[in-house]
């Protein structure tokens, strides 16, 4: 990229119309201020900063215009908080090239400035060496750009964003901008995410916010629209004349692991499916955008979330990891959910009648996210001798991302008998020597060049809530209550039960033996052999 060139999609902004905006190629000029809000806490450290130093190495970030400012409370110095996050910058995502050079260059880029997050003071000094280090880059006034990320709890939100539109906004619009990123969890039901919505709302328009999910920054998440919209083999095979039913998994095999407090306030229908998860499920089920612009593809999330009807209670399983109270932070009888199963169904001409099972747990037995699409049996099945397994899809966004189709193939040899194989793309043997950014990498990228396709709209988040709303009172009501579940394990037996009957078929396990590693073919058959009936999940 050439140094002080920036080519964005410059967004109009009218506030509440986003979809008819028209974009236009500009390139910016104006030296780029990144505030980190929050910046003594986990998630700053763990995340966003080595997200930050990750595109400073790949030249995104150019240190003759780009300047990064640590906001919070904590009292400490600039090197303080330099030699606090100096630990999870060293990494290089596996390889072995000596970054050293660069990470003291882009600690010295690194500013650190002290003040509460309702300190007009502070925000008054945090502006002061903002402008500081534009006028020094001889920014234009008006055209430098902005960007405060918000590594903060949601409580702080309202009143970090009035200081911000109050004390630090850029002065005028010269081709410069302010934005601000919010994580999640963006409310804790319908009513307060709205009134979140509104408070943020009144202060900064729709496209200057950019609500962050990471897991839409996940590379096979990414590659969901391209999979089923480029791709003529799925499109007629992608509805309820051929699908079965839709599993999106989530499984982490650690328990909540020093963060027991922030945990046992949301859950994990709020931590993980409200989000995540249904994220991804828009993605699998949502109709065809009329074109690749971030409001046509976000319409389309709304229309879809829009069509799930109510959850019923006997479609949901909850769960609660035998332990999990012991952390000091929880309280003893805490009634929240660490593992939920759920059902959701789609009224709609091409869902209707298609399970989807959205299941995510913490402490179990691995660690996976992954989509698994079943297909309907084979129709006039004429193997009738061996029970055929199912046609499935599955796509694993970690780890080790794959995407691997179940096929029944004849069993090599004189025999005319039936295996199930796999059509296999393991990324790590087809993009040999790729590095797959990290998914806050790709969207704090996106978040400087403008582009809000990847992040969530202010009616989606409303969508979303209005899905879990209420089931999730009923939990707080304390009117479901979780079953204990042993760590490690696969979950609350229940949960199984609710799959079988959603429709989930065990299908036959397959041992890859062959070692043939393909390198010119994006799609290769692996030799296979069944070895008995075991669960994949
Ligand atoms: N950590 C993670 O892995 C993930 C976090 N998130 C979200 O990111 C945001 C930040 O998370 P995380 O970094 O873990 O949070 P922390 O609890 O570490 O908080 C971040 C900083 O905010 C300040 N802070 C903490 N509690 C309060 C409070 N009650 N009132 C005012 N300030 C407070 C502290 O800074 P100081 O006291 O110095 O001002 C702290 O260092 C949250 O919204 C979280 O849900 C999302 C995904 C993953
Ligand atoms: O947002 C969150 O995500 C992580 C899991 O993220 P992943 O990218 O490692 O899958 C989860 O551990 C955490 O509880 C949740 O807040």
């Amino acid at each position: 990229m050439e140094s002080g060139k920036w080519l964005v999609e410059k967004r109009s902004s009218f506030k509440g119309d986003s979809s008819a905006k028209e974009s236009e190629n500009m390139s910016e000029t104006g030296c780029l201020s990144i505030i980190v809000l929050g910046a003594s806490g986990d998630l700053a450290k763990k995340k966003t900063f080595p997200a930050l130093f990750n595109l400073y190495c790949q030249g995104f970030l150019p240190p003759d215009e780009v300047h990064i400012f640590g906001y919070a409370r904590t009292k400490i110095s600039d090197d303080d908080l330099r030699n606090r996050i100096r630990g999870y910058l060293a990494s290089d995502r596996g390889s072995s090239m000596d970054r050293s050079e660069d990470l003291s260059k882009f600690l010295k880029l690194i500013k650190y400035v002290s003040g509460g997050y309702d300190d007009e003071e502070g925000f008054q000094r945090l502006d002061k060496s903002i402008s500081e280090h534009e006028i020094s880059k001889n920014s234009m006034e008006g055209s430098s750009r902005r960007l405060f990320y918000l590594a903060l709890p949601p409580s702080v939100y309202p009143s970090v964003c009035k200081m911000i539109r109050q004390y630090c906004m850029n002065k005028s619009d010269l081709g410069g901008w302010t934005r601000i990123v919010v994580e999640k969890p963006f409310g804790k039901d319908l009513d307060s995410a709205e009134q979140l919505s509104s408070q943020i709302g009144e202060l900064f328009d729709e496209s200057q916010i950019y609500r962050i999910d990471h897991y839409l920054g996940k590379e096979l998440v990414q590659n969901l629209l391209v999979l089923r919209f480029a791709n003529r083999l799925f499109m007629p095979l992608w509805n309820r004349d051929n699908i079965d039913n839709v599993q999106i998994v989530f499984r982490e095999d650690f328990g909540t692991d020093g963060r027991g407090g922030y945990f046992d306030e949301y859950g994990i229908i709020r931590d993980i499916i409200q989000n995540h998860l249904l994220q991804v499920f828009c993605l699998v089920a949502m109709e065809k955008p009329i074109s690749l612009k971030p409001e046509h593809i976000r319409d389309e999330k709304v229309k879809v979330l829009q069509s799930v009807l109510p959850i019923k209670d006997e479609e949901v399983v909850l769960g609660q990891y035998e332990g999990y109270r012991e952390d000091p932070t929880v309280p003893d009888h805490s009634n929240t959910p660490t593992f939920a199963t759920m059902v959701l169904h789609i009224h709609n001409e091409r869902w209707e009648g298609v399970p989807f099972i959205l299941k995510a747990g913490k402490a179990l037995n691995s660690r996976k996210a992954e989509i698994r699409v079943q297909f309907k049996d084979v129709p006039g099945d004429i193997f009738k001798c061996k029970r055929q397994g199912r046609n499935e899809f599955v796509i694993r966004l970690q780890p080790l991302e794959a995407m691997y189709m179940k096929l029944t193939v004849k069993q090599p040899g004189l025999e005319m008998s039936t295996v199930q194989s796999e059509l296999d793309l393991s990324y790590k043997q087809r993009y040999q020597g790729v590095t797959i950014p990290e998914a806050y990498e790709r969207l704090i990228l996106d978040t400087i060049r403008g582009d809000q396709q990847h992040f969530v709209r202010r009616d989606e988040l409303k969508a979303a809530w209005e899905i879990f709303t209420p089931i999730l009172h009923k939990i707080d009501n304390g009117e479901m209550e979780p079953s204990m579940y042993k760590p490690g394990s696969r979950g609350p037996e229940e949960a199984d039960q609710l799959l079988a009957k959603a429709g989930k078929r065990e299908s036959n396990y397959c041992l890859v033996i062959s070692t043939f590693v393909p390198s010119s073919l994006d799609f290769c058959f692996m030799g296979s052999v069944k070895i008995t009936l075991l669960s994949q999940n």
